[in-house]
């Protein structure tokens, strides 16, 4: 059973197509998140897919989701959380969203985040992230909301909002704050440090190392294995246990959290440095 080719199968929404075992073959859809079902083991893999670099804008957000909507329709057992990239797991938010951006377009933006960020938090599934390449800023993020993180050597991990100009939203710096040791915490989040991924696995920030992305699978798959013979009841109680304070954080102050990054987007400071950090990136070549 081939589970490298895109088939047909029905389109779950407009961003979101699901991969599945149906011998149809057709060209490679531009969906914002692809999903691969095995039927053997029932994990799915949700593939970010906003190339080149899968940018965090509203559509990726809203296509995250939808995916893990299907995944709990479905009765998902875990999912592998990738990218469909050869190099980049996620560059984090959209620069050209907060440098063009607007009020209204940076609160539709943390809305659309802070869903898919519940969605994946609060899944009733465990979550693994394979990190195949890069992951920046709300890439490193994603991969911190999931319960297990394999990284693939050569790249760079880290949340360095600090140096874009954006003060750490509250939730970051709760999740951050939890998974570091608290020295490596405040550094981190106050200097915006990337890290190799070995650097990364020292102070908790990965679980574990690994040499490319097929390994980073083998790794997930592990750990989501090891879910099956324990009740999904008592895992996600416990979990929601361990989970409650971030996620009763967004669902009772949503607004204040999006006032809260639109005032930090905004501002003339970070609106300053937005744009030197565009200009940077544009100048790369
Ligand atoms: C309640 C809360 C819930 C959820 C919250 C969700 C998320 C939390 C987010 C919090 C705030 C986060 C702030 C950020 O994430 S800011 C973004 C931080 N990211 C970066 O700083 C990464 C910048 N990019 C790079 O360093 C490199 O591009 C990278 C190492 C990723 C790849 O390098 P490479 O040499 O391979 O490619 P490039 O030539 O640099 O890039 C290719 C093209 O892609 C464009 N690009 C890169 N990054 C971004 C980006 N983040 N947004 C938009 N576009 C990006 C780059 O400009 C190139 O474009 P072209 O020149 O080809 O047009």
């Amino acid at each position: 059973m081939s589970r490298n080719i895109l088939f047909l199968s029905k389109t779950i929404n407009s961003n979101v197509r699901r991969l599945c075992t149906t011998p149809t073959p057709v060209q490679k859809a531009e969906k914002l998140v692809l999903i691969d079902v095995n039927d053997k083991t029932g994990y799915g893999t949700l593939s970010m897919n906003r190339l080149p670099v899968n940018s965090l804008n509203v559509e990726l957000f809203n296509a995250l989701s939808d995916a893990y909507d299907e995944m709990e329709k479905n009765k998902s057992r875990g999912v592998i959380l990738t990218s469909t990239s050869p190099k980049i797991f996620s560059a984090g938010l959209d620069i050209n969203d907060l440098y063009s951006g607007d009020s209204k377009s940076w609160s539709e933006l943390w809305d659309a985040s802070q869903e898919a960020f519940l969605k994946i938090y609060d899944a009733s599934f465990p979550s693994a992230a394979a990190i195949n390449g890069h992951a920046i800023g709300g890439g490193c993020f994603f991969s911190m909301i999931c319960d297990y993180r394999a990284m693939v050597k050569g790249y760079q991990i880290g949340l360095n909002e600090i140096q874009v100009g954006i003060a750490l939203p509250k939730v970051l710096v709760m999740i951050m704050g939890k998974l570091l040791p608290r020295r490596h915490a405040e550094i981190s989040l106050t200097q915006g440090t990337l890290y190799s991924p070995e650097q990364a696995s020292k102070i908790n920030l990965v679980d574990d190392v690994v040499v490319d992305k097929a390994e980073a699978i083998i790794k997930c798959e592990a750990f989501l294995n090891k879910f099956r013979k324990i009740p999904m009841d008592a895992v996600n109680t416990t979990k929601r246990t361990i989970r409650r304070e971030e996620i009763d954080y967004i669902r009772n102050n949503k607004q204040k959290d999006i006032d809260d990054f639109v005032k930090a987007v905004e501002s003339v400071e970070a609106q300053n440095t937005i744009k030197m950090y565009y200009q940077a990136l544009k100048n790369k070549k």
